[in-house]
C-alpha cells in the first residue's frame, strides 16, 4: 500500500452505491468536522447525496475547497469553514459564522482528530496535551457549541462522534485512547443530560479504516492492519459514512448514548501496533 494509494477518490465517492434512498436527508443541514479528511469527507459525500446541505470544517483552507469543488461539481450543497478545535476562540468563531449566515446545523459529525504513534512512556507533556485538547476538548467545544444553538433555538439536534475502539487492541496511541474514552463517556453521559433538549449523542468507533490519516504510520505498522481484526480486511471510510447516515438520521431516532463498532470486530479480537509490536508479546 503506497501513500498516494490512501487517497480518496471523489468520483468513486459521487457514485459508490448506499443503502439509504435518496431525498432521506433533504432539508437537513450537517456540519462535519474534518470534512476534508477521510472519513468525514466520505461522510459529506454521502449525507449530500442523500439531500442534505453539508458544511465541511478543518484547518486547511485548500483540502476543503477541493473537497467543496468536487461536490458541487456533482450539484451537492457544499460549502466549508476552516476551525481549529483545539482553540476554544476559533470553535466559537465558526459558530459565530454560521449565526452570521442563519444556519444552524442539524447534524454535527466530529470526525476531526488524530494523534500520533509513540510508546507511552515516551510522550512529552506538550504531545499528550495537543492529543488530549484536539479529540476531547475539542469535540467537546464542537458539542456544546452546537446544543447551545439547539437549546436556544428550541430545535432538536444529533451529534455523532468519531472515536476509537478503546477497550482493547489499539496499542501504540494511549494518549487517544484516553481522549476517546473521554468522549464516549461524556456521549453517555450528554444523551441523559440532553435528551430534555431532544439531542441524540452517539460514537461510531472505526476500526482500521484506511485513509490519508493513515499516512502518519509506517507502511510496516499498516501492513498489519488488515489482520488486526476477524474480518480480516481493512475497512473503507464509505463504511463509515453509512453508519454515520444511520446514527444521524431518522433510523436512528430512538438511539442514544450508543457507540457502534464499525471494527471488523476488532473491539473483540486482534491488534493493531501502531509502533512496532514488542518482541515480548510474539509466541
Ligand atoms: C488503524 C490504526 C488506528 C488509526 C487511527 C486513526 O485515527 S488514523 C487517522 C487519524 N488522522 C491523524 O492522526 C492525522 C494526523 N495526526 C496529526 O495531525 C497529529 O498527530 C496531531 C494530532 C498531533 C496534530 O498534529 P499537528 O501537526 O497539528 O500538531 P503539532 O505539530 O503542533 O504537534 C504538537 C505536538 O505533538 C507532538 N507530536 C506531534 N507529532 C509527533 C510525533 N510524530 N512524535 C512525537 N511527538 C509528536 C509534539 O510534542 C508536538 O510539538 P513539538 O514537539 O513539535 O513542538
Ligand atoms: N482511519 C482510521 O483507521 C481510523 C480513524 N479514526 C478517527 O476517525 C477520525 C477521522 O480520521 P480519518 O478521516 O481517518 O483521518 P484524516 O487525517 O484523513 O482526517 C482527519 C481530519 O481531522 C482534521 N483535523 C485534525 N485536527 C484538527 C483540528 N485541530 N481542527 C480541525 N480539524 C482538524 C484534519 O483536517 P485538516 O487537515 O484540515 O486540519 C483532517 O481532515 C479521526 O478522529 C480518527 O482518529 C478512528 C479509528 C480508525
Amino acid at each position: 500500500m503506497t501513500d498516494d494509494s490512501l487517497d480518496l477518490d471523489d468520483s468513486a465517492l459521487a457514485e459508490h452505491p448506499t443503502v439509504y434512498a435518496v431525498g432521506s436527508f433533504s432539508g437537513h443541514t450537517a456540519l462535519i468536522s474534518g470534512g476534508a479528511g477521510g472519513i468525514g469527507r466520505a461522510s459529506a459525500w454521502l449525507l449530500g447525496r442523500l439531500g442534505a446541505r453539508v458544511i465541511l470544517a478543518g484547518r486547511d483552507p485548500g483540502k476543503l475547497d477541493a473537497a467543496v469543488a468536487a461536490m458541487r461539481g456533482r450539484g451537492l450543497d457544499a460549502t466549508s469553514h476552516t476551525v481549529d478545535i483545539r482553540e476554544p476562540d476559533s470553535v466559537s468563531a465558526l459558530f459565530e459564522r454560521l449565526d452570521q449566515e442563519r444556519t444552524t446545523p442539524d447534524l454535527l459529525v466530529n470526525s476531526a482528530g488524530g494523534q500520533f504513534p509513540q510508546p507511552a512512556i515516551d510522550f512529552s507533556e506538550k504531545g499528550w496535551n495537543t492529543v488530549v485538547n484536539t479529540n476531547l476538548n475539542g469535540t467537546w467545544r464542537m458539542m456544546q457549541a452546537a446544543a447551545r444553538r439547539w437549546r436556544d433555538q428550541s430545535k432538536p439536534g444529533a451529534i455523532v462522534n468519531i472515536v476509537v475502539v478503546t477497550q482493547q487492541g489499539l496499542y501504540g496511541v494511549a494518549h487517544t485512547v484516553a481522549a476517546r474514552a473521554g468522549v464516549i463517556a461524556l456521549s453517555e453521559n450528554l444523551a441523559v443530560e440532553w435528551a430534555p433538549l431532544k439531542i441524540r449523542v452517539n460514537c461510531i468507533a472505526p476500526g482500521a479504516i484506511e485513509t490519508p490519516g493513515w499516512r502518519v504510520y509506517k507502511p510496516e505498522q499498516r501492513e498489519t492492519y488488515a489482520r488486526s481484526n476477524p474480518m480480516m480486511r481493512a475497512g473503507q471510510a464509505w463504511e463509515i459514512a453509512e453508519a454515520c447516515a444511520y446514527l444521524g438520521g431518522a433510523a436512528a431516532d430512538f438511539v442514544t448514548g450508543e457507540t457502534l463498532h464499525v471494527a471488523g470486530g476488532s473491539q473483540l479480537w486482534g491488534e493493531t501496533w501502531t509502533i512496532p509490536r514488542p518482541g515480548y508479546f510474539k509466541s
